[in-house]
């Protein structure tokens, strides 16, 4: 097993842990990336949902969705999903995904991050109906975001990749487990991302 680093913030990131992270820049072309992303935006049902928090109704700093077989539905922050049915788009991206993971995704979750403001908080995506270690597949178009990695008994072991226009990231092993992962603000001007997580739900 590969030593783990400790990230300093400063400097180079370390490796990723390849038991945990399989990180693959330019899996889609730039103009396959292009494209889809024009497509996404104009075909998907976006909406931006609420959570409670506090006691308050706050809005989800990001706009999402959610798409699969129709029989699967996903309870994701105390509410029910039931998913919309596969578009051409989707399942374009989830044949390529599903071979380079050797895996039939079922569901995908789509994320709009319109701009810096727009960001997911550390959480492991560790629902019951994804069973323990699930693969996930992580699809990055548009604007480069960072995406960190923490251990969730020592915030210090931590990593960081920037997900690119066109990436794969396909999370396994204990990840959603025993780390968390986050996509932080930025004070930058920076332009829309878009990322979809395709799961498998039992
Ligand atoms: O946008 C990303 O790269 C990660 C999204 C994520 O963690 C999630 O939807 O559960
Ligand atoms: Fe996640």
């Amino acid at each position: 097993m590969e030593q783990l680093s400790f990230f300093d913030g400063g400097g180079q990131a370390p490796k990723l842990p390849s038991e945990l992270m399989d990180y693959r820049p330019g899996f889609f072309t730039r103009d396959e990336s292009d494209d889809l992303m024009q497509r996404l935006k104009a075909t998907i049902q976006w909406k931006q949902e609420t959570i409670q928090m506090y006691g308050r109704l706050l809005n989800t700093p990001r706009l999402t969705a959610w798409y699969g077989d129709n029989s699967k539905t996903y309870a994701f922050s105390g509410k029910k999903y039931d998913p919309y049915p596969w578009t051409p788009e989707l399942l374009l991206i989830k044949q390529r995904v599903d071979e380079a993971a050797g895996i039939t995704f079922n569901s995908v979750l789509l994320n709009d991050y319109r701009n810096g403001n727009d960001s997911v908080a550390w959480h492991a995506d560790d629902e019951p109906e994804l069973g323990l270690n699930p693969i996930i597949a992580s699809v990055s178009f548009g604007q480069v975001r960072r995406f960190d990695v923490r251990h969730k008994q020592n915030h210090k072991l931590k990593y960081s990749v920037e997900l690119e226009h066109g990436s794969l990231l396909i999370m396994k092993g204990d990840l959603q487990h025993n780390w968390e992962h986050q996509v932080p603000k930025s004070t930058k001007a920076i332009k829309e991302r878009i990322n979809l997580t395709f799961r498998v739900i039992s």
